[in-house]
């Protein structure tokens, strides 16, 4: 039985054209993603933005980047028609937590992006997710939530949580209930490498302020986000955000051939350093997958072009007077760089 999914009308929606009159909302949304370190996550980010040119998204991808990449990196984006955006990194308070992986302390600079005034609505990707399908019409969802597809808490990498430790997991509630003496279940989880939500001023400095007293827990910004935004919280279908342990872990909840996202986040799936070794890593869709992730990254029929139209057209959005305001006052415990 498939876990509960709000019926949002809008993936009924057979990808109508959107209006291309330049109304407010069309003009002021876009993709964003996150990048930080040296290292190779900048072919996630090439990946990701040849992605959504080769299915003719309407919309820019902005490129959140720590001040620690460097300018070759920040050029081939620019190259391939990013918009890229230099942010100050958030540290969380002090704190002796083990990170599920000691790099994701760096993920809670991706709180930036509720600062990104300038839009009305973003859909924020990972740097190692890839769009196989239009996905714009989930900027037509309505207002005043914040939507994400549901985690899987099979994976080793929840060894440290209550529900790894009973065998219970959101996907399929009903196969290990969750225990009376140990009070309600957990709320629905999500998985924070893909979410649709609305940059505001007054979000991101509660997020701030919040983040200041929350003390740090494993998956780090993740773990946050889910917190903070567990009232507003709506599940949209795993069509949007293939977490590839679902392959193994629950493969009634997946149509395969249905996926338009696909996040490449199980150990040893990046494909930029794809080897095939690690476990899971050896089967036929994964295989398929990555290979699929490349061709996509090799075609350079998908690069930008200089006289490409910008897909929103030469919008130019005045930077809201808010966005130029100083950062508010924050001081957290430096903490390493990115992976
Ligand atoms: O060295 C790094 C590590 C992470 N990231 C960014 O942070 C996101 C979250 O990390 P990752 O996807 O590795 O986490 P996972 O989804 O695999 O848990 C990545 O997708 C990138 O956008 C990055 O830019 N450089
Ligand atoms: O910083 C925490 C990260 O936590 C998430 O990754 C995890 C999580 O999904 C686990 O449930 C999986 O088991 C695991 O494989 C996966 O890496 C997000 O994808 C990433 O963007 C980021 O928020
Ligand atoms: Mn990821």
């Amino acid at each position: 039985m498939a876990p509960p999914e709000v019926s949002v009308d809008v993936f009924t929606n057979t990808g109508g054209k959107l209006s291309t009159t330049l109304n407010p909302g069309y003009s002021k949304r876009a993709y964003v993603t996150f990048l930080a370190g040296t290292g190779d996550y900048v072919k996630g980010v090439v990946g990701l933005a040849k992605g959504l040119r080769k299915v003719k998204s309407a919309y820019r991808l902005v490129v959140a980047i720590l001040p620690d990449v460097p300018e070759e990196h920040r050029e081939i984006l620019r190259s391939q028609g990013c918009i890229v955006h230099e942010i100050e990194p958030i540290y969380p308070p002090e704190n002796h937590v083990q990170f599920a992986m000691a790099y994701y302390v760096i993920n809670y600079s991706k709180l930036r992006i509720w600062n990104f005034e300038e839009y009305s609505k973003m859909v924020y990707l990972d740097a190692d997710i890839q769009v196989f399908e239009n996905i714009d019409h989930l900027f037509d969802m309505a207002d005043g939530y914040f939507y994400a597809v549901m985690d899987c808490f099979c994976e080793k990498t929840w060894s440290h949580s209550a529900q790894y430790s009973i065998g219970y997991c959101q996907q399929c509630p009903e196969k290990v209930t969750w225990p009376a003496e140990m009070g309600s279940p957990p709320p629905l989880y999500f998985n924070a490498g893909m979410f649709v939500y609305e940059p505001r001023r007054m979000t991101y400095e509660s997020l701030l302020q919040t983040l200041r007293i929350t003390p740090p827990t494993p998956f780090a910004e993740q773990d946050f986000l889910n917190m903070f935004f567990q009232h507003k919280y709506k599940p949209i279908p795993p069509i949007y955000n293939l977490v590839l342990a679902m392959l193994w872990r629950h493969r009634e909840n997946i149509e395969l051939e249905k996926v338009k996202v696909v996040h490449y986040c199980a150990a040893g799936s990046k494909p930029w350093r794809y080897t095939g070794k690690e476990v899971n890593m050896d089967r036929e869709d994964i295989k398929m997958l990555v290979a699929k992730w490349w061709d996509v990254y090799n075609d350079e029929s998908l690069d930008f072009k200089a006289e490409d139209p910008s897909p929103e057209g030469e919008t130019f959005l005045m930077p809201s007077i808010m966005a130029s305001m100083p950062e508010p006052e924050i001081s957290y415990i430096p903490a390493p760089s990115a992976a």
